[in-house]
């Protein structure tokens, strides 16, 4: 551990050269959310945005994440995925990690900056710049590392009730040929106490991925229940933590993609960029 957090303190970790890296004054210009400007903000900086998505299990950062990550042309970077690649691996981690992902518990610091540490490498010598993470930072300890090696431009924070959360948790699938994230809950929440129905509709595979979907080993009801309790825990302090950076911003989301992305990217001030990347294609 202390190795690792040694060079943490450096800026060399991630991989983070001066690509990467830049002056709060720079950051000021690279969130439309913080300052305004829209679009044109984005376009303009001379480096691509470093954003982190929070939430709790099961309520769709990655699915934000990675369309996000898509329009703007910079990686999504998931820890959950490099968890799990990890475990697929079969490598000398792996049967420590599957017990403690199985058990809905996080895998420790010094693990996961390691694992995120290789990924960023892979990236930037592939010529990647900017990154959108998603799962990361989940301690207040990570959040540390991170802020010692480089500038988060802005915080996404979702949000969802905690009654959707674990049903969209339990509807989870996964195509174990093309990859690609399906969920078979249909959420339907009434409006309580002044607070909004919520209603999402399934989202269904192809009929060709149909017979092939896995669902995750940490998304049965008792894991996801100790994951949403761990993240109350540990991660929600990073809430907080960020808030008071004025970097955070909450985002309730209202249903499911076809009414939440729009109002997303309009939260971003973003929907005139999306606009004008389907004209440029
Ligand atoms: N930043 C992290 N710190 C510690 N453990 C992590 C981190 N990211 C992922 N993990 C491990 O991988 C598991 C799956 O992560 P993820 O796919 O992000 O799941 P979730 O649906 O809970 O958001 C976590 O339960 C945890 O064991």
């Amino acid at each position: 551990m202390a190795r690792v957090l040694r060079v943490a303190r450096s800026s060399s970790l991630f991989g983070l050269g001066s690509r990467f890296y830049s002056t709060s004054a720079e950051v000021s210009h690279a969130s439309p959310f913080l300052h305004g400007g829209g679009a044109s903000r984005v376009l303009a900086k001379d480096r691509n945005v470093q954003w982190v998505f929070l939430g709790c299990p099961g309520v769709g950062k990655g699915t934000y994440a990675s369309r996000l990550s898509t329009l703007l042309g910079v990686p999504h970077i998931a820890t959950g995925d490099l968890v799990r690649e990890e475990l697929a691996s079969s490598g000398p981690l792996s049967r420590q990690l599957s017990e403690i992902v199985n058990q809905g518990k996080l895998v420790s610091d010094e693990i996961i900056v390691n694992l995120l540490s290789k990924r960023l490498e892979a990236g930037e010598a592939k010529g990647e710049s900017g990154f959108i993470l998603d799962g990361f930072p989940r301690t207040m300890r990570q959040a540390e590392i991170l802020g010692d090696v480089t500038d988060i431009d802005l915080v996404v924070n979702l949000k969802l009730p905690e009654e959707v959360l674990v049903d969209k948790c339990l509807g989870r699938r996964t195509c174990n040929q093309c990859g690609k994230g399906f969920n078979v809950a249909h959420i339907n929440l009434k409006g309580e106490n002044g607070k909004p129905a919520i209603s999402m509709d399934p989202l269904l595979p192809p009929p060709q991925c149909m017979s092939k979907l896995i669902t995750r080993a940490d998304d049965t009801e008792e894991v996801v229940k100790a994951r949403l309790r761990i993240y109350n825990e540990t991660s929600q302090p990073l809430e907080e933590y960020y808030r008071s950076k004025g970097k955070l911003m909450e985002f309730d989301l209202p249903g499911g993609i076809p009414e939440s992305w729009p109002r997303l990217l309009e939260a971003l001030r973003l929907d005139d960029y999306e606009e004008k990347q389907s004209v440029a294609a």
